[in-house]
């Protein structure tokens, strides 16, 4: 166990303790008791976040529990990642990611988000659906998604994007910005879903190809872990002027510049050089 690399047995940590919190979450939904928090404007915490969000910091605080972590052990760790220390290493944890969609019944937009950074970049991450169904026969709700810088990515199938450009962005956080920003891409199709973790899911099963939110809105918590599993597939995930967000552990937590990811380098570049520069400017100077 202890010649297995820090990163590759802190990503088991993490689907494994992602899979349970899915299941706090959906026992929350059950008992109908959803304790709802208005943090500020459209910003709704739940008994679920909360739960959420003690499970997965005990546990990672905690030993490593076996079972899960023989799932992901034989996984290749990149070089660069051996050697690395605990203290290099920032975890950033969205317990449910999709409140919004979560308070409204759009559950299988809701995600359980564990970002792994390490010199402020995403090396790793998991993106757990606590309502994913996989068939209408099958009972079992759930799945996780992982990814692993160099290494790859599993949990799902990953799927080439669509033929025509389908442009994905946010169910409950819009504005005219946002709006005008997805005008300019001249998009075949518009998929409006909630939650970073689910909307970079679009990209990787193929429903989507660029993910555009053109606002301040999501925080590093949002984005950290998707980063990591879409980065793993070949993708890329920046602030709608190109610039990647920084994980570092002081860094500020609001993704003031808005988000604009792809699932490969051609189609970002699409997209960033269509967007007008003055909205890039408008949101760079806020
Ligand atoms: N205006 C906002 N206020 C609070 N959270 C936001 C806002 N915009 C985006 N977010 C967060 O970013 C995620 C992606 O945004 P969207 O779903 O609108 O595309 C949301 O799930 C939400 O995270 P959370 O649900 O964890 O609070
Ligand atoms: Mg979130």
């Amino acid at each position: 166990m202890s010649n297995v690399p820090l990163i590759v047995r802190l990503l088991a940590s993490s689907v494994s303790v992602a899979n349970r919190a899915g299941k706090i979450v959906r026992d929350v939904m059950t008992k109908g008791e959803l304790g709802i928090v208005e943090k500020g404007k459209d910003d709704y915490q739940t008994e679920a976040d909360r739960s959420a969000q003690k499970c997965i910091i005990a546990s990672l605080a905690a030993q490593y529990p076996k079972l899960n972590i023989i799932d992901v052990l034989s996984l290749q760790c990149p070089l660069n990642l051996r050697g690395v220390k605990e203290e290099d290493i920032v975890v950033w944890v969205d317990p449910l990611d999709g409140t919004s969609e979560y308070t409204q019944g759009f559950l299988e937009h809701v995600t359980v988000l564990i970002g792994i950074s390490v010199n402020e970049k995403p090396v790793a991450g998991v993106i757990h659906q606590p309502f994913f169904k996989a068939t209408v026969e099958d009972g079992k709700l759930g799945r996780t998604i992982w990814g692993l810088q160099d290494a790859g990515v599993g949990g799902f199938t990953l799927a080439p994007p669509p033929d025509s450009l389908v442009i994905t962005t946010t169910r409950s956080h819009s504005n005219p910005v946002v709006e005008q920003a997805l005008q300019s891409m001249n998009a075949s199709q518009i998929v409006r879903v909630g939650g970073a973790g689910y909307k970079v899911l679009q990209l990787l099963e193929g429903k989507a190809s660029i993910y555009l939110f053109a606002s301040p809105g999501c925080k590093k918590w949002d984005t950290c872990a998707p980063e990591a599993v879409l980065s793993a597939a070949g993708g890329r995930l920046t602030d709608i002027i190109g610039t990647f967000y920084k994980y570092g552990a002081n860094e500020p937590k609001p993704n003031k510049t808005g988000v604009l990811a792809a699932v490969n380098d051609q189609l970002h570049g699409y997209a960033l050089d269509r967007l007008p520069q003055e909205l890039k400017d408008t949101l760079a100077n806020k």
